[in-house]
């Protein structure tokens, strides 16, 4: 990322980031969500051990149990007296036998030690062993966990191995932090969404699909508005409306130094604009502020650069409203299998692919980095990162972020 920006009017990328965070608030309440609904989220309570896992000694093996003291050290014969299975309760072993086991179920009682199947051989009423290490093949009640162990701590994000965990503590439903409720806001007179035909001058509106993606893939909940009109009337009327109905809005589109750019104008108009153009390329024209208590953010309206402004900027400070320690995507250190002459007073970030190469990570640049396009953007399965005012040559060492790090909260 950029250090101190010295293009005046705009701001570094890291006050950009700073100056967002402290403009967005958490959401104060939490809610009571199903263990089905809760993946994803964050857990707004102490979690502890409601029961010892497992919950007794139990086979790790189907096989067979037995009493080790029963055999002699060099193994023997064992008669076969019934079988313990998963979810039946503990029966006795008697003295002196053996007893069929399958993985899970309870140890009969007086049983020490488990065999499995194939290490043994089995004949018509009895089983023969070969000698056996005492305690062998048995979960014991609690080596997991013990009852009232604290096991998942306030802020934690519920992942697919979370909510396996509360399941198998009995869980049913979980206290969640509310997820910020973002409005996403297209503004353009020549947009229209998919599935309805196109007018002439017109073009599909990519930016609320994948905003809305990016959205969602960090855990927020998405609301839709029409489609913004270039004219400030109607511009002023739908911020004023959604900025009631939101935590925060996103719009796209809309604020560079057109003529038909409204948004910052209404924003101006309601509330406050903080910050307009960050030393960032592809998305200089970012600006945000609020509309009353409602934060705004404004990504530029080529789709590639409302992708990285809302990964590079909108996403640490969205997910700081989230959980006390955000993690920052690593910066992969890679070799340049490319060269690279535009240098600019804004940091560049470059649709680009990881390949191994001579033994090592090479990043490899798409032929177009335009940021009016979407392509070169699924092609690539990241981002390099060009400092400002640095040229860079092939085999220099260049830093790359995975776009599933920054897609991911
Ligand atoms: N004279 C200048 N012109 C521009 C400058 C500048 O500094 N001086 N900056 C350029 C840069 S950089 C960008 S980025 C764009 C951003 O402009 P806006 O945020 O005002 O966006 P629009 O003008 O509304 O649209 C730009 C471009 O993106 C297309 N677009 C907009 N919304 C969507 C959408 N929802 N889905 C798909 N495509 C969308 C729109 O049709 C335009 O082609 O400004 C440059 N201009
Ligand atoms: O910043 Mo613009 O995003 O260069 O296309």
């Amino acid at each position: 990322m950029s250090s101190a920006c010295e293009q005046p009017g705009m701001s570094s990328i890291e006050q950009a980031v700073e100056a967002l965070t402290g403009l967005l608030a958490r959401p104060a309440a939490n809610l009571q969500l199903p263990l089905l609904q809760a993946h994803g989220r964050l857990l707004a309570e102490d979690i502890h051990a409601r029961h010892d896992v497992p919950l007794w000694d139990n086979s790790a093996m189907d096989g067979y149990a037995l009493n080790s003291a029963d055999l002699p050290p060099e193994g023997g014969r064992l008669p076969l007296a019934g079988c313990q299975a998963a979810g039946d309760a503990a029966i006795e072993l008697p003295p002196g036998h053996c007893m069929q086991i399958f993985t899970g179920a309870v140890v009969p009682v007086g049983a020490d030690t488990v065999i499995p199947q194939e290490n043994c051989r089995r004949e018509t009423d009895g089983v023969v062993f070969a000698p056996v290490r005492p305690g062998q093949n048995i979960r014991r009640q609690g080596e997991e966990t013990r009852v009232g162990q604290p096991l998942l701590g306030s802020g934690t994000r519920l992942r697919a191995q979370e909510i396996g965990l509360l399941a198998s503590q009995g869980y049913a439903a979980v206290k969640v932090s509310r997820a910020l409720r973002v409005g996403i806001i297209s503004s353009g007179n020549e947009l229209c969404d998919p599935g309805s035909a196109l007018g002439p001058g017109q073009i599909y509106d990519s930016n609320r699909y994948l905003l809305a993606s990016v959205l969602q893939g960090w855990g927020f909940e998405v609301h839709q508005y029409p489609h913004l009109r270039d004219n400030l009337d109607d511009t002023v009327q739908l911020l004023r409306r959604a900025s009631g109905e939101q935590d925060l809005l996103i719009s796209s589109g809309g604020v560079s130094v057109g003529e038909a750019d409204y948004l910052k104008q209404a924003v101006q108009q309601l509330g406050q604009l903080n910050l307009w153009r960050v030393a960032i390329q592809p998305g200089k024209p970012l600006a945000f502020g609020t509309i009353g208590q409602t934060p705004w953010i404004g990504l530029p309206g080529n789709p590639a650069a409302s992708l990285v402004t809302a990964l590079i900027i909108a996403r640490p400070a969205l997910l700081a409203t989230q959980s006390q320690t955000p993690a920052a995507p690593a910066i992969l250190p890679a070799l340049a299998d490319f060269e690279w002459q535009k240098t600019s007073v804004r940091t560049r970030y470059l649709q680009a692919r990881l390949q191994v190469g001579n033994g090592q990570m090479q990043a490899q640049l798409h032929p177009q980095q335009s940021s009016a396009m979407l392509a070169n953007c699924c092609w690539a399965d990241g981002l390099v990162v060009i400092p400002a005012q640095q040229p860079v040559q092939p085999g220099d060492p260049v830093g790359f972020i995975p776009y599933h790090a920054l897609l991911q909260p």
